[in-house]
């Protein structure tokens, strides 16, 4: 269903909360044409204002925008209307949004706008018999004329490599809108009945012949979760301890759809669910590529269903293609077959896109934004950005952010200490070697047995100051605190990595640490900002690519364990209903993955070397002592890449007898070894306005020798790829381009 709300926010200081409150609450109005057609849409929208007007007028509580800033409001946004998805938008002076949503998103607005909420949903009836006579006699989807049958909709090309052709072709034969428009109404029926495990079933069928099957694996990954919990079956859920009433909301949900109270054929109805559950998530984990997590679960399902024929096929292809990955990537090994090869053999891959069907305005970053974002940057020598520079309008996206000098900054000077809590390492907080919450080592000399700080609450983590201490305490630990979390630090049956690589699990223990820090934030102000445009994860940019037949982009690594089944125990865990809850869906939780990606720093270090480890510092029994940090430094993250960076940084320090002088922050503060703060500091002389870049791949240029990354410049270029495929655009990579560009057309001679 595609609803439409139309809501004019009052000036709010830096505020980007989605929820329009009753006063700014104009019109709600629900737009049931499903219709892709622009001048369909604007139709229907004139006939809603004008029946609003009616309805509206004199209501105190509603402002209602002059008939002509809502049409120029709706030349900006029509052709984005589409988009049937979530979406909401605010900005700080008071602008205006017109906005696609889901029903949940206006059931819950209601809820908070209370009794004006129910009028505004009467008055929204008003409006929609208004618009629904109007699109009685249409077809119920209706494509837009100015498109052409044979333009290939990139966006809709899905996220798995696995059979593209076929999605062309069903594009080429007109069979898109029709599976475009069954995909929403899926989404209706879960919105309706999300506990029914049918329709997560019917999601993930539809999504996997849509080509999104990271998606359908998630689909398929409820659906599995709610009939597990209703057949009380063993294998339990990648760990998930199920809500006590989930059961019985599954099975009250499919009496209610069979018309029946029989304990006997609900229970027939749960095992024929459960073996197309199987076939559906077997058939997405086949498409992701990750084979071996496919055949963990095929070996699953075969326990239940030793002989069906559907199964054991796909469990054949599995394993077919497992062995062949294995073989060429040992072919390639030659005799070093390590670790890190059986890690290669574990990974699935899948296009880092943009879900077309996820309103892109949640990825909007806005002028509001970049304020509070320069305001919590609070520096007096270099601020965030927009790199094009142009008209900024006010709830819209400002594009490419970088960071510039605000001064003359002179060679050596420190621009930018960024010390941050959202970080991780392999190494469980209860073995009390670092400070939980800025990763600074808790062994002797960096932090003495008596500066060590011990919260009142718990005994699993401890901090190397007062200050860290009450950060974590009045934030993210208190969302943590008494949930044992412990699991994270497995490794779900795959060896340690080694070398730079850290273990996949960073992503989902970052991932938990992030949406702690966002839930306390969000708890203790009282705002219900949607978490794609909380300044925490909106802040950061994903490396889209669209993928284009037949030139295709990179793959990204992809796991069904960490990027499903992980993040929904961890959401679970936390109290977050992942059936119902719109802000928490598996397209915002992958959309969350992309930009941690993007936008996460690693260094080594090695704190057991460089410390005489006390006797109250227990190592994990396997670790080495050596460790990557992962961590999101939310300033750092802003600056670009260039091959001649003005800007040389240093994350974690390992150290402790380097000059004092690396280790100090702009206020001569001393950084720990081991903290995930990141030092930033001038390599030359910097002008006022002169945008700050840094190196992301070490020496650029491919030219020291004591560096970890082989194979010099051509590699490192290589390496670039992962944050932007279009290549870098410094003058050493654009004179560089040039030259090959010219030497091709060389050898292609006349
Ligand atoms: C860590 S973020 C840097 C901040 C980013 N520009 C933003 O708007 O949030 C990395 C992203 O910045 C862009 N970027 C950074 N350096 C670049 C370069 N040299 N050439 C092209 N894009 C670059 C790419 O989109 C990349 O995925």
């Amino acid at each position: 269903m595609t609803d439409f709300v139309v809501v004019e926010t009052q000036p709010i200081d830096h505020d980007i909360s989605p929820s329009p409150t009753p006063a700014n609450l104009v019109i709600m109005a629900s737009a049931k044409n499903r219709t892709r057609g622009t001048k369909r849409i604007t139709h229907v929208l004139n006939t809603l204002y004008d029946d609003a007007q009616e309805n509206l007028h004199d209501e105190q509580n509603f402002t209602i925008w002059s008939k002509e800033t809502y049409l120029e409001q709706l030349q900006d946004t029509t052709m984005k209307l589409d988009a049937c998805s979530v979406s909401t938008t605010s900005d700080d002076k008071g602008g205006s949004s017109l906005i696609p949503c889901s029903r949940s998103i206006q059931d819950s607005w209601m809820k908070s706008c209370n009794g004006v909420g129910e009028l505004a949903v009467d008055l929204a009836e008003n409006v929609v018999i208004g618009a629904f006579e109007e699109e009685a006699n249409s077809s119920s989807f209706e494509t837009d004329s100015s498109q052409s049958d044979n333009d290939i909709r990139q966006e809709w090309l899905g996220t798995t490599p696995f059979a593209i052709e076929y999605r062309i072709d069903t594009q080429t034969a007109g069979h898109l809108d029709d599976l475009i428009y069954h995909q929403r109404t899926i989404y209706d029926s879960i919105l309706e009945t999300p506990y029914d495990p049918k329709h997560w079933i019917e999601l993930c069928q539809c999504c996997l012949t849509l080509g999104f099957a990271d998606i359908a694996a998630a689909a398929a990954h409820k659906a599995l979760i709610l009939i597990k919990a209703s057949l009380n079956l063993d294998h339990g859920c990648e760990g998930i301890v199920y809500p006590s009433n989930l059961e019985i909301l599954t099975k009250m949900t499919l009496g209610e759809r069979l018309h029946t109270r029989s304990p006997t054929i609900i229970e027939e109805e749960l095992k024929n669910l459960l073996l197309i559950c199987y076939s559906g998530l077997l058939s997405s984990l086949l498409a992701c590529g990750t084979f071996w997590e496919g055949l963990r679960a095929a070996k699953e399902a075969l326990s239940i269903f030793p002989k069906d024929v559907d199964l054991l096929e796909t469990r054949n292809m599995l394993r077919d293609y497992f062995y062949e990955r294995q073989n060429s990537l040992k072919a390639g090994a030659a005799d070093k077959v390590d670790e890190s090869l059986i890690l290669m053999t574990r990974v699935g891959e899948i296009y880092q896109v943009q879900y077309p069907w996820l309103d892109t305005r949640l990825n909007d970053r806005t002028p509001a934004l970049v304020r509070e974002l320069n305001d919590n940057l609070n520096s007096q020598i270099c601020e965030i950005k927009p790199i094009i520079l142009g008209p900024l309008r006010e709830s819209f996206d400002v594009g490419p952010l970088g960071i510039f000098a605000m001064r003359d900054i002179d060679e050596g000077e420190s621009v930018l200490v960024d010390k941050c809590i959202t970080n991780t390492t392999d190494l469980h907080p209860k073995a009390q070697t670092y400070c939980d919450a800025c990763h600074a080592s808790l062994l002797a000399p960096h932090t003495l047995p008596m500066q060590i700080v011990r919260p009142e609450c718990c005994e699993e983590v401890a901090f190397c100051s007062q200050d860290c201490c009450s950060t974590a305490t009045s934030g993210y630990h208190r969302i943590l605190c008494g949930k044992d979390w412990s699991w994270t630090y497995g490794r779900n049956g795959r060896p340690k990595s080694t070398g730079l690589a850290p273990d996949p699990m960073w992503r989902v223990r970052l991932f938990l640490r992030m949406v702690a820090v966002y839930l306390a934030d969000t708890q203790s102000t009282k705002t219900k900002v949607h978490p794609l445009q909380h300044s925490l994860f909106g802040r950061m940019s994903a490396n889209y690519s669209l993928p284009s037949y037949p030139d295709f982009p990179l793959t990204h690594d992809w796991y069904y364990y960490e990027n499903i089944g992980a993040p929904t125990r961890i959401l679970m865990t936390l109290g977050i209903n992942p059936f119902t809850d719109p802000h928490w869906t598996q397209e915002v939780i992958q959309t969350i993955f992309w930009k941690m990606e993007n936008n996460a720093n690693m260094s080594n270090i090695n704190l057991s070397t460089t410390t005489l480890p006390s006797s109250n510092s227990p190592q994990r029994e396997d670790s080495t002592g050596e460790e990557i940090v992962t961590s999101i430094n939310t300033n750092y993250l802003f600056l670009n890449h260039s091959c001649e960076p003005n800007i040389s940084w240093r994350g974690p320090s390992s150290t402790p007898f380097e000059s004092s002088d690396s280790l100090e922050g702009i206020n001569g503060e001393i950084i720990k070894p081991g903290s995930a703060t990141i030092i930033c500091r001038a390599r030359q002389k910097i002008k006022k306005g002169e945008e700050l870049k840094i190196s992301y791949i070490g020496d650029p240029m491919g030219t020291s020798d004591n560096t970890q990354l082989e194979g010099g410049r051509q590699e490192r270029r290589r390496w670039l790829r992962k944050w932007f495929e279009g290549g870098c655009g410094c003058s050493i990579c654009t004179k560089e381009a040039k030259e090959v560009k010219a030497m091709a057309a060389a050898k292609s001679g006349p």
